[in-house]
C-alpha cells in the first residue's frame, strides 16, 4: 500500500492536464547531443560571483531540497555567458534517482548522471523573481551534473543539515555556504532556451549546462534518498527519481561555448 501511495498519480506524464505548456515549444530538460551542438565563438565565459553571506536557509519543499538566498541586492550574481544584464541567485536545488544509473534531468547523448544541481537566477531587468519567472528571458539556470565517484566535500555541509529537513515543508536556517564550491573546475557549457522542469513549467529559462561533471560518493547519494517526499505524520515516501525526462527539442539550437 505504501508503494502505491508513494507513486502519486502526479508524475511528469500527467502534468499536461493541468499545465498544457508541458507540450510547449521550449520545454526542459533535453538530451544534449554534443555532435549536434554548434560552437559559438561569440559566447562569453560565465561570470559567477556568489557571496556566502547571502545564504539564508535550507528547506524540503516536497519535490527536492533547496537552499535559498537573499536576493534584494546584487551580492550573488551571474553575468556574461549567453545572457545580457545581471541575474541574481535565488536558490539552488538538486534532482536525483532511486539508483546511481539515473537521476539527472538533462542527458548527454543519452547518458544519465546520478544527479543534477540547478542554480536558479532571475533577470534584474524585472522587479522580482515572480515577475521574471513569466518572461522569456526572465530566468537563467546553471546545471551541473553529479557523477558517482569520490566524496564531494562541498556537498557534505548540505547533507549534514538533512536531519532537520527530512519531511516535506521542513526548513532550517543555513548560513555562509558558498555555492561556487560545487562548480566544476572548467566552466565550458552548452546553452539553449527552455523552461522550468517542474510545474508551472514556465518557458522562461536560459539553460546553461556545464560540460564537466562534479563527483558525489555512493554514500552521499544514499543520503539524498533519505529525504522524504511525505510530510510529518504521512506514510513515509523516500525522495528519489524527482527528475523530469528529456523533452522534444522542437528545432531549438543548442550552442556550445567550447570547441
Ligand atoms: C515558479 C515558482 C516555483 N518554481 C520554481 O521556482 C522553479 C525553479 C527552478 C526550477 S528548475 N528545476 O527548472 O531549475 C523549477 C521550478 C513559483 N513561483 C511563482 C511566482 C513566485 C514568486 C516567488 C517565489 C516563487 C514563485
Ligand atoms: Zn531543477
Amino acid at each position: 500500500i505504501y508503494e502505491y501511495l508513494c507513486h502519486f498519480s502526479s508524475g511528469p506524464a500527467k502534468w499536461v492536464a493541468n499545465f498544457p505548456i508541458a507540450d510547449g515549444p521550449r520545454q526542459s530538460p533535453i538530451d544534449i547531443v554534443p555532435g549536434e551542438a554548434s560552437y559559438d565563438a561569440g559566447l562569453k565565459p560565465l561570470s559567477i560571483k556568489y557571496d556566502p553571506s547571502t545564504c539564508l536557509d535550507i528547506l524540503n519543499n516536497g519535490h527536492s531540497f533547496q537552499v535559498t538566498f537573499v536576493d534584494d541586492n546584487d551580492s550573488s550574481t551571474l553575468t556574461d555567458g549567453p545572457i545580457s544584464g545581471t541575474y541574481r541567485l535565488k536558490q539552488f536545488h538538486f534532482h536525483w534517482g532511486a539508483a546511481d544509473d539515473r537521476g539527472s534531468e538533462h542527458t548527454v547523448a543519452g547518458t544519465k548522471y546520478a544527479a543534477e544541481l540547478h542554480l536558479v537566477h532571475w533577470n534584474t531587468a524585472y522587479p522580482s523573481f515572480g515577475e521574471a519567472a513569466s518572461k522569456p528571458d526572465g530566468l537563467a539556470v546553471v546545471g551541473v551534473f553529479l557523477q558517482v565517484g569520490a566524496e564531494n566535500a562541498s556537498l557534505q555541509r548540505l547533507l549534514d543539515a538533512f536531519d532537520s529537513i527530512k519531511t516535506k515543508g521542513s526548513q532550517t536556517s543555513f548560513a555562509n555556504f558558498d555555492p561556487s564550491t560545487m562548480l566544476p573546475g572548467c566552466l565550458d557549457y552548452w546553452t539553449y532556451d527552455g523552461s522550468l522542469t517542474t510545474p508551472p513549467l514556465l518557458e522562461s529559462v536560459t539553460w546553461i549546462v556545464c560540460k564537466e561533471p562534479v563527483s558525489v560518493s555512493p554514500e552521499q547519494m544514499a543520503k539524498f534518498r533519505s529525504l522524504l517526499f511525505s510530510a510529518d505524520g504521512e506514510a513515509e515516501c523516500c525522495m528519489m527519481d524527482n527528475y523530469r525526462p528529456p523533452q522534444p527539442l522542437k528545432g531549438r539550437p543548442v550552442r556550445a561555448s567550447f570547441q
